[in-house]
């Protein structure tokens, strides 16, 4: 799908960084029309959130299961093959290349797509020296976004600090989904390389992933509606 192709209101997918289907539900239930697009992670997803997939996408919501699989590859693609079956539209593993090879394996001709996430936005260059790495943040990002380029990879997660140069690797054949977002004055928290919604749609991202500050505000929708009001007019 190329950027012009997909609908404003699916650029945002909030994540239902929840503790409970209830609480997840009542986020939804509040969130009401203003949202199409969810994220179901760990917290959720250990908490009995993975029917929820299906639930939405009854209710014609699309989610992105981020289960950031890593294992050998056998154990992903058998990993990938059941996922294929809740209706969710995106899935992550990280972006090792036994990993990639196994989920893309997994996929097969199924509709869900195979997200590879790059370098974790939590991390800058020090926390990856601090891993073991010997590579920066952007040498790394951009090694593993050929890797997955070549390996069949459907889209990559990263900051979009590093879409601009993303764009350039693999064109629009790969969506760029990027978690990192901060409205103007919002709490970074863990993230460390962050930027606004309005920012990142102009650098070139597809999709952007925002969790505490929708889901942890007093007036959730609010925010949601401010983002998508920042999404369309970086739009243009
Ligand atoms: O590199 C990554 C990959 C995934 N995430 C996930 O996105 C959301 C971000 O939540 P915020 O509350 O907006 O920080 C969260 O679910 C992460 O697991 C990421 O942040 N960075």
């Amino acid at each position: 799908m190329t950027p012009a192709e997909i609908a404003p209101k699916d650029r945002l997918i909030v994540a239902l960084d929840l503790p409970s289907v209830d609480a997840a539900e009542a986020m939804i239930a509040r969130l009401g029309d203003s949202v199409s697009f969810y994220k179901i992670g760990y917290q959720l997803a250990y908490a009995g959130g993975l029917p929820l997939i299906g639930k939405l996408a009854d209710r014609g919501k699309k989610v992105f299961a981020d289960l950031k699989m890593h294992d050998i590859g056998n154990t992903v693609t058998r990993g990938v093959e059941s996922v294929a079956k809740l209706g969710a539209t995106f899935v992550t593993v990280h972006a090792y290349p036994q990993t990639m090879k196994g989920a893309v394996e997994g996929r097969g001709s199924a509709s869900l797509k195979i997200l590879a996430v790059t370098v974790l936005t939590s991390y800058n260059d020090d926390d990856l020296h601090a891993a073991g790495y010997r590579l920066s943040v952007s040498e790394l990002v951009e090694a593993r976004a050929q890797q997955a380029q070549v390996i069949g990879v459907d889209g990559l997660v990263s900051s979009p600090e590093e879409v601009g140069s993303l764009r350039k690797i693999v064109g629009h054949q790969m969506s760029l989904v990027t978690p990192g977002i901060r409205p103007a004055g919002a709490a970074s928290g863990d993230q460390k390389r962050i930027m606004t919604p309005g920012r990142a749609i102009t650098a070139g991202a597809d999709y952007l992933v925002v969790g505490r500050p929708v889901v942890e505000a007093a007036d959730p929708k609010a925010v949601a509606d401010a983002i998508h009001a920042e999404i369309v007019q970086a739009l243009g």
